[in-house]
């Protein structure tokens, strides 16, 4: 037998169909010139991590967007399979990061990527795994093995699922070019999955008056607008009760909880930003307060994302030593008009790396710190309602920087790895869905991204040691009959940590390969002094100034108390944690690597205060 995704309601969606989506351009940008180039000719999809040289085999393959082959002319071992033999199923609570910063992690990745695949299989495709799945050739059904550790003792041997929609399936590229995945948001870190990447859609947000966006105030609590009617994208909403959804220029914004909470909380900060500016120039008009107010939110997610998160994540030093930071808090201004303002493929996808530190569960706090309540996170998606009710979202907020983010340690959450879409699909593992993917998306095998990361030529199993602690090697021998069969995403998942950080080597490489890129690429970029009307240095001392824990007792709900790095666990763990790295703590590290990371920070602290030059590290 197999899975029935079928058994579902109908839904109604107000999402665009791929054939409407067809090639809008995006103009939420301040200037059309610079948006333009959100739809990609097909030499600029083969921009995509410019350096590393899609072989013309994989090229045909990608022209077919099938998974190639192995070494061997065999297909490639099943996604499942590679998923539950390379990762364990678990929970563990992580020592340094919070919820909070799970939450804002994916909220960022809201804002450059898409949730069409997700509906194509959820909603429109429901049947890959019945008999008409067959006959569509969207339909990519992942077999489940007979000796799943999970599933040999259910009757589920099929987990629905779609290839990705590109602008060459949708129409707007002639197909015979690359595919290249479809995105609704904006290529550039603008908070489009807050303002949306339509003209039309923000204008219909705006208040029109004091640069505000349209708000209700519900139980004394501040939201964006509801929808008007019942058919909208919140499908999880329980009525009638949960009847909250928010009518915002991104549909994603009433999807996964993260994205959720901190589109509310930027939607809120925007016209605090507003009315403060408002106060302080009576005479500006609405466009100015609003182009204003919008333009510190974008300078505030950057900054948060930038400087507070991901110095934790990816190593403080290492984002100095690759220019991604800056290091004296100035101005810097690293704009190259020749370089395409746009997001790589791989960008996306290696931040699904993620899910592993997704936690499960849950858990609601009240103000005082007691726990309260959970829930399956899984259950919250496509929900905007439940915040709304019960007092939910002021317990939420509470437990987002209580709770410990998952653990960062080869483990994935049981709801991730089993029913990532809740009550919407029978069965769904978004880490097979990770893994797969990535063979649709044409991407070469793990090996050619090592060679464009570090230079070096990996022509054995053995040539991964330095990256790939041995007993996770034994594995991928297990998995792969050839070294150069590994997938991108396995290679990732078993990698051990980058020094200083806590995410795997190829994760840290691609994601400052894009960080470089947008920064570099965008001409609005906030740390940029020769930009139309770019902050002043007092201005910007100011933004550098915000944390996620002051955007949280500003906007918030009922945040009184909070530590002062709310990505951070409070407490020693977190603080001691996020310096030295609970890798190096808990003896991932040797003693000698746990001295070159005490040299890392010496060299950190010299480098910021200008006066050593960084040697490479690493
Ligand atoms: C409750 C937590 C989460 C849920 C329920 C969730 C769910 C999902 C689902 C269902 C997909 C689509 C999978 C597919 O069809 O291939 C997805 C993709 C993705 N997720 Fe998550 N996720 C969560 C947390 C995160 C986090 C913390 C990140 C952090 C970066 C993240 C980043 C991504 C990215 C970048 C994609 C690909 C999107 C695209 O290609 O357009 N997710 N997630």
């Amino acid at each position: 037998m197999t899975s029935t995704d079928g058994g579902f309601p109908p839904v109604e969606m107000t999402l665009p169909r791929p054939q409407e989506f067809h090639c809008k351009i995006n103009i939420s940008s301040p200037d059309l010139e610079f948006a333009k180039f959100q739809l990609k000719t097909p030499e600029q999809v083969l921009i995509t991590l410019k350096g590393i040289p899609r072989p013309n085999d994989l090229r045909s393959e990608f022209l077919r967007f099938n998974p190639r082959l192995d070494s061997y002319g065999g297909p490639l071992p099943l996604a499942r399979h590679i998923r539950t033999t390379a990762l364990a199923t678990g929970t563990r609570p992580d020592l340094t990061f919070t919820q909070l910063a799970t939450h804002f992690f994916v909220f960022t990745a809201g804002d450059i990527t898409t949730v069409h695949d997700s509906v194509d299989y959820v909603v429109w495709r429901p049947y890959c795994c019945l008999p008409k799945g067959k006959s569509d050739p969207m339909c990519i059904p992942q077999k489940i093995p007979e000796d799943d550790p999970v599933h040999r003792f259910s009757h589920i041997r099929c987990q629905n699922l779609t290839r990705p929609i590109t602008y060459q399936s949708s129409g707007c590229v002639n197909n015979k070019t690359l595919p290249d995945k479809i995105s609704s948001s904006t290529p550039t870190f603008d908070l489009s999955i807050v303002y949306g990447a339509e003209l039309k859609e923000i204008e219909k947000a705006r208040l029109g008056t004091g640069g505000l966006l349209k708000y209700e105030v519900d139980e004394g609590r501040i939201y964006p607008p509801r929808t008007k009617t019942l058919a909208n994208v919140c499908l999880l909403n329980q009525p009638p009760r949960e009847t909250r959804c928010h009518d915002t220029p991104a549909v994603g914004a009433n999807s996964i909880l993260g994205i959720n909470l901190f589109a509310m909380w930027f939607w809120r900060n925007h016209n605090r930003m507003a009315l403060t500016l408002a106060e302080l120039n009576p005479c500006w008009t609405d466009e100015k307060l609003y182009q204003t107010a919008r333009d510190i939110n974008i300078a505030t997610e950057l900054q948060l994302y930038l400087y507070e998160f991901l110095p934790v994540l990816l190593g403080k030093v290492n984002l100095l030593r690759d220019s991604v930071i800056s290091a004296d808090g100035g101005f810097r201004d690293m704009y190259d008009s020749k370089i395409f303002p746009t997001q790589t493929s791989e960008y996306p996808y290696v931040l699904r790396w993620v899910h592993l530190m997704q936690e499960g569960r849950l858990k609601m706090y009240d103000t005082e710190g007691n726990y309260l309540k959970q829930v399956p996170i899984v259950n919250v998606t496509l929900r905007t309602g439940f915040l709304a009710i019960d007092d939910n979202l002021d317990y939420i907020t509470q437990g987002s920087f209580r709770q410990a983010s998952g653990k960062i340690d080869y483990t994935v959450d049981p709801d991730v790895g089993e029913r990532i879409f809740g009550g919407l699909q029978h069965m769904s593992d978004v880490a097979t869905n990770d893994l797969a993917k990535g063979r649709y998306f044409g991407f070469p095998p793990y090996v050619k991204y090592r060679k464009f990361c570090s230079g070096k030529t990996i022509n054995s199993f053995d040539d991964l040691t330095d990256i790939i602690a041995a007993d996770k090697l034994e594995l991928l021998k297990d998995l792969y009959r050839n070294v150069n069969d590994i997938d991108l995403m396995a290679g990732i998942w078993l990698e051990q940590p980058v020094f200083g950080g806590f995410a795997p080597p190829t994760f840290y490489c691609v994601v400052v390969e894009q960080l470089l890129r947008s920064i570099k690429s965008d001409r609005h970029w906030y740390e940029r002094p020769n930009r139309p009307h770019a902050f002043t240095k007092e201005q910007l001392q100011e933004i550098r100034k915000v944390s996620v824990s002051r955007l949280l007792c500003d906007v918030g709900d009922k945040v009184t108390r909070i530590q002062p790095r709310g990505f951070l666990r409070a407490g020693p763990a977190g603080y001691w944690g996020a310096r030295q790295t609970t890798a190096a703590l808990d003896g991932r590290h040797s003693t000698a690597r746990r001295s070159r990371l005490d040299e890392m920070h010496k060299i950190a602290k010299s480098e910021s205060r200008g006066k050593k030059p960084l040697s490479k590290i690493g």
